[in-house]
């Protein structure tokens, strides 16, 4: 296998070997998207944005390639389509090394990441995404190799059982995650390096747009680009997705160059708004404010209200809604802002009066 050929297992079927799904996941899981792999930057100074993490990266790169060291563990966490995956594949083409990819739903026990272990070479990455979903006993289980690149075996059962230090190569574990308030503090202690990733600003979404319409071989106007830039919630991954339906529209409906008033149809046509906000957003504004008379309320009514899984709302709709303020979370749940009711063309209500104004004993009664 070339260093630069990452191994990507995790999608077999049950019993095909060390990156198998566990089979008591029924959660949808996200299809991989070739697209992603074509758009992908490959190396650190094609990455757009970020530029405080990217440096840090840097250094940690250049200390490792000096020291000839691996690089230390390191966890991506943010909302999904930031460049979680990106950076671990851009990590593993800037040093040269190996790179293999499970993800902690697909490492139901022991014996499902140990082959991982043993096979890792002298300095290569191993990405470990959803690592919040990584069964504690497997956590556990990487501890030691986190620390001294060893694992414990036990061998045996019973009376007899006794356990075994297998020692390992020093390699990378990087671990991705779009929950990490769902990680244990002795996982996240392990972690050297701690990056957060955060929404993109639409002059860098605009220049994401720009390069990958050359990826695509088609042609954008400068304001076309912002305009699809202004509409994608800030994500890379849903930049390109928008690009590649506003890039087929073109196509259809004109001579395939993508001006502005394109983008704007063909944008408007998917029921995506100015805001970048799509069906589902706005569904969720609308239900906070027409069901719950714009809350606060709980997640799980929302969700059941909604019929969507809450982790759909927590991980995908409401980081989004929060970043732009559409919706705040209060001790009592969430709310919506004056800026969601405006959004979508209806009056905001009165503040509430404060507590204690409504403590007072009232005079005319
Ligand atoms: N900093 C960046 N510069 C340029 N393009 C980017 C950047 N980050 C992400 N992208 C684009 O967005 C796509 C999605 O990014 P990526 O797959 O890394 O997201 P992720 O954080 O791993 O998401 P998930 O949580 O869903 O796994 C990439 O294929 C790439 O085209
Ligand atoms: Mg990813």
């Amino acid at each position: 296998m070339s260093a630069r050929e990452p191994i990507i297992t995790g999608g077999g079927p049950p019993g095909d070997g060390p990156g198998r799904r566990d089979v008591h996941d029924d959660r949808p899981q996200r299809p991989a998207d070739a697209m992603d792999e074509k758009l992908r930057p490959q190396r650190l100074a094609e990455v757009i944005g970020q530029r405080a993490v990217a440096e840090r990266l840097s250094i940690a790169l250049e200390a490792s390639r000096k020291r000839g060291e691996p690089l230390p563990h390191i966890l991506f966490d943010g909302p999904p389509g930031l460049g979680k995956t990106t950076f671990a594949t851009v990590l593993h083409n800037e040093l040269g090394v190996e790179l293999a990819m499970t993800s902690g739903p697909a490492l139901a026990k022991n014996a499902d990441i140990l082959p991982y272990l043993t096979n890792a070479s002298a300095g290569s990455i191993l990405f470990i995404d959803e690592i919040h979903r990584l069964p504690r006993v497997v956590e556990e289980f990487i501890y030691p190799v986190m620390e001294d690149f060893r694992v414990d075996i036990v061998l045996g059962e019973g009376m007899n059982a006794r356990t075994v230090n297998l020692p390992l190569k020093k390699f990378t574990i990087i671990g991705a995650t779009t929950r990490s308030g769902m990680l244990s503090g002795p996982l996240r202690d392990r972690f050297q390096l701690h990056e957060h990733l955060e929404f993109y600003e639409v002059e860098e979404l605009a220049r994401i747009v720009a390069i990958n319409a050359g990826k695509l071989r088609t042609t954008v106007t400068g304001d076309a680009a912002q305009e699809l830039a202004r509409r994608s919630r800030g994500t890379p991954r849903l930049a390109n997705s928008r690009l590649r339906w506003v890039r087929d529209y073109a196509v259809a409906r004109a001579d395939g160059h993508i001006t502005r008033p394109i983008a704007v149809d063909a944008l408007d046509m998917q029921e995506v708004d100015v805001e970048g906000l799509d069906r589902q957003d706005r569904r969720y504004i609308e239900t906070l404010i027409r069901v719950f008379r714009g809350g606060p309320t709980g997640v799980e009514a929302m969700a059941a209200t909604m019929n969507v899984a809450v982790d759909t709302l927590t991980d995908e709709v409401e980081p989004y809604l929060l970043r732009r303020e559409f919706i705040v979370r209060t001790p009592r749940g969430r709310r919506a802002t004056e800026a969601a009711y405006l959004h979508l063309g209806l009056e905001a209500p009165e503040p509430d009066p404060p507590f204690d104004l409504l403590d007072q004993p009232r005079l005319f009664e």
